[in-house]
C-alpha cells in the first residue's frame, strides 16, 4: 500500500485560458509550460504533501474551461473534498462569469466542498479586476481568496498547502464526532452527503 494518511481531491474550474492547467502544473512539476494547449475534458496530477507530519495525498483535477465539455466536467464535482475557481485578473469577461460558474458548484459539487477563489495572473501588467473586488466577492459567496500566478510561482505552493491542511483538519475533527458518537451510541453519520466528501482515510 503506498504510504500516505488521507486522500484528497481537489477540482479546477473556471473559464478556457485563466490558467488553470499551468497552476496544476506549477505546482506539481515545478514548471511553467510553454505554449500550454486547452485541456480536452479532464485531466489528473497527483502530488503528496507532508502537513503536521503526515503525509497527504492530493488528487488534482484539471477540467477544461471550454463550454463544449461542461457535461463532462460537471460529473466531476460530486466527489471533490475542494474546488478551485479561477479567474483572470486580466480579462473581466472570466470574473463576470463567476455567479454562472458558483451556479454550476451549487448544482453539482456537495454543499460542503471547500471553495476557494482564485486570480490568477498577476504578474500581468494590464490588471483589470482590482484585488479588493475578487476580494470582495469571495467574502460575499463565503469562500477563501487568494491571487496567484503560475508562471513566476507566486502563492501556488501556499494555495495548494493551505487546501490540503484545512481539509485534513476537516477530516480530523469529523473523526473526532465519529468518535464521541460511536461512544454514546448516537449515529454518527449524518448524510449520505457527508459521508461521500468524507476524506478517504488509508491508516
Ligand atoms: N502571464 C501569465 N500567463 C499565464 C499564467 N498562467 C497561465 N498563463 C497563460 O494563459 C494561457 C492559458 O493557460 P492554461 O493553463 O492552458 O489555461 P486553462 O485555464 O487550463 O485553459 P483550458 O484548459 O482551456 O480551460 C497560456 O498561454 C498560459 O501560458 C500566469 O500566471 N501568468
Amino acid at each position: 500500500m503506498e504510504d500516505y494518511k488521507f486522500l484528497f481531491k481537489v477540482v479546477l474550474v473556471g473559464n478556457a485560458g485563466v490558467g488553470k492547467t499551468c497552476l496544476v502544473r506549477r505546482f506539481t512539476q515545478g514548471l511553467f509550460p510553454p505554449g500550454q494547449g486547452a485541456t480536452i475534458g479532464v485531466d489528473f496530477m497527483i502530488k503528496t504533501v507532508e502537513v503536521d507530519n503526515e503525509r497527504v495525498k492530493l488528487q488534482i483535477w484539471d477540467t477544461a474551461g471550454q463550454e463544449r465539455f461542461r457535461s463532462i466536467t460537471q460529473s466531476y464535482y460530486r466527489s471533490a473534498h475542494a474546488l478551485i475557481l479561477v479567474y483572470d485578473i486580466s480579462c473581466q469577461p472570466t470574473f463576470d462569469c463567476l455567479p454562472d460558474w458558483l451556479r454550476e458548484i451549487e448544482e453539482y459539487a456537495s454543499s460542503k466542498v471547500l471553495r476557494i477563489l482564485v486570480g490568477n495572473k498577476i504578474d500581468r501588467e494590464d490588471r483589470e479586476i482590482p484585488r479588493h473586488v475578487g476580494e470582495d466577492f469571495a467574502q460575499q459567496h463565503n469562500m477563501y481568496f487568494l491571487e496567484t500566478s503560475a508562471k513566476e510561482a507566486e502563492n501556488v505552493e501556499k494555495l495548494f498547502m493551505q487546501i490540503a491542511q484545512d481539509l485534513m483538519e476537516q477530516a480530523r475533527s469529523k473523526d473526532l464526532l465519529r468518535y464521541d458518537s460511536n461512544t454514546t451510541r448516537i449515529e454518527g453519520k449524518t448524510s449520505s452527503i457527508s459521508d461521500s466528501n468524507c476524506c478517504s482515510k488509508l491508516a
